[in-house]
């Protein structure tokens, strides 16, 4: 059988289409997609990107021929940050991290870690809408998501963590990040230890972040820390050098800081603009004083609306593997060392696959259309074995944030603050999500209702 063409979006000469990319990379990646078909290739400076958006494709790459796609270099720069942890590692060592930290996230050890969770949403949501005012409360629903995602991670993972140092990893990780961001878009990087003012900036905050975590390693060590994540991984069998397990818990941390709080902020972005739905999410979560795990994974429309908000804004848009050898998938050549990206935004808005794909409808997830269809479709967490480890913690967290906010009030978006995405590693609102908190005591006094 001959090749099948890869066709090639139209760029600049030498840059290719990177400025598409920093300015807006969703557009760029998509109107690939739909203009060119499911393997379309982009340049990124002098290299050659494939987008491969079909679902057996995908399977392919992220399931059936894991033996010819590695790890591609964009790990690399993502382990600056990381360090050698599950995210970034290959082959026995990745196989050993896997082992030693997926007992940690089964439904025993998450279950066992609701009260603390729900004990950190009531505190941290407490102080978004004190109790007894009712004003509307002007915030930056993005902003409180990440304070609120990275106070239920070091909670769940480290135990107490103190105040402060909570407040110094936050920055230290936020800085060390656009580092990584700007090499992640650089077409041409400088060695990371080269000592530029950028660079030797980024290294003092990935030392703020290695000492703040081996700090509560050593904190757990001598029993001062109540049970955590960290002590499951402590407990699991694997590599118990203190190295491995900073990595670990370090790989941990930033994977799920991030991805829970965009995650959550789109999931309130799609409610404030579906009133209808925010009711009947709302409805739903009211018929329990208080969510156990079995009830959070039988939340027929709370997990609809979830599904649906990952489905149309993924906080993990896209990712990447590099071909080992020469491979041909499905009658298109690969060459060895070709980056191919798989992006979730896009294979999840593929009108083949999706009616109406690009319309916020929850209803496609709880009404008769094929499983199977949408299953092989959608993949906000990745499939294969590198599934993301962290999936069932995130699809418990999320319910839980949305019970602990709808309680106490709900949710509206500031029409004079426009709405501007970006994408990075995760899809993030520029400038926030600006809008307002409304107290139920407040909503029930405009409906003249006294409590
Ligand atoms: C809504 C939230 C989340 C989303 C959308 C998400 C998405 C993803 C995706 C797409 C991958 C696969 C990347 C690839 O194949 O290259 C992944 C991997 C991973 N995720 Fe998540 N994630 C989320 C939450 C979490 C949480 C809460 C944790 C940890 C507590 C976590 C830890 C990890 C780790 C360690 C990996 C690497 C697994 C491996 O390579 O074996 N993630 N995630």
């Amino acid at each position: 059988m001959s090749a099948k063409p890869i066709q090639t979006v139209k760029g600049w000469p030498v840059l290719g289409s990177i400025m598409h990319y920093k300015r807006d990379a969703l557009s760029l990646f998509l109107n690939a997609a739909r203009d060119l078909g499911d393997v379309s290739a982009i340049m990124m400076g002098p290299t050659r990107v494939v987008l491969v958006n079909s679902p057996q494709h995908v399977a392919e790459i992220l399931q059936d021929r894991t033996d010819a796609f590695g790890r591609s270099p964009s790990y690399r720069e993502l382990e600056l940050l990381l360090g050698a942890g599950m995210l970034t590692t290959e082959g026995a060592q990745w196989k050993a991290q896997r082992a030693q930290a997926q007992p940690a996230f089964q439904k025993k050890q998450l279950t066992s870690m609701i009260p603390t969770i729900r004990e950190k949403i009531d505190q941290v949501v407490g102080e978004w809408m004190p109790a007894g005012q009712t004003g509307l409360r002007r915030r930056d629903l993005f902003a409180d998501m990440l304070d609120m995602s990275m106070r239920i991670t070091l909670r769940t993972l480290f135990g107490q963590v103190h105040e402060l140092a909570h407040r110094k990893m936050i920055t230290a990780l936020e800085d060390g990040s656009r580092y990584v961001i700007q090499r992640l878009e650089g077409i041409v990087n400088l060695p990371p230890h080269w000592p530029t003012p950028s660079a030797k900036e980024f290294w003092k905050n990935r030392a703020v972040l290695d000492a703040s975590v081996l700090d509560i390693i050593r904190q757990y060590q001598r029993g001062t820390q109540p049970p955590n994540l960290l002590g499951m991984v402590l407990e699991g069998d694997g590599p118990q050098d203190e190295e491995n397990i900073k990595n670990q818990l370090l790989t941990l941390f930033i994977t799920s800081y991030e991805t829970v709080a965009t995650g959550m902020t789109w999931v309130f972005h799609f409610l404030s603009q579906h009133p209808r739905w925010y009711q009947a999410v709302v409805e739903e979560l009211e018929r329990y004083d208080e969510l156990g795990y079995d009830d959070i994974f039988s939340l027929t429309t709370t997990n609809a609306v979830i599904h649906e908000s990952l489905r149309l804004m993924p906080p993990i848009w896209s990712f990447s593997r590099t071909a080992k050898r020469d491979v041909t998938i499905d009658g298109y050549p690969i060459a060895a060392g070709t980056m191919v990206v798989v992006s979730p935004y896009c294979l999840q808005r593929h009108p083949s696959h999706w009616d109406d794909p690009d319309t916020f409808n929850p209803a496609r997830w709880t009404a008769g259309s094929s499983t199977s269809k949408r299953v092989s479709a959608f993949l906000p967490f990745g499939t294969g074995p590198r599934i993301c480890v962290g999936m069932n913690y995130a699809m418990m967290l999320l319910p839980l944030i949305l019970k602990g906010a709808c309680r106490r009030g709900t949710f509206s978006l500031d029409s004079a603050h426009p709405v501007r995405i970006k994408a990075g590693v995760t899809i993030r609102p520029v400038g926030g999500l600006m809008g307002h908190w409304t107290s139920h005591e407040r909503l029930l006094e405009q409906k003249g209702i006294a409590t």
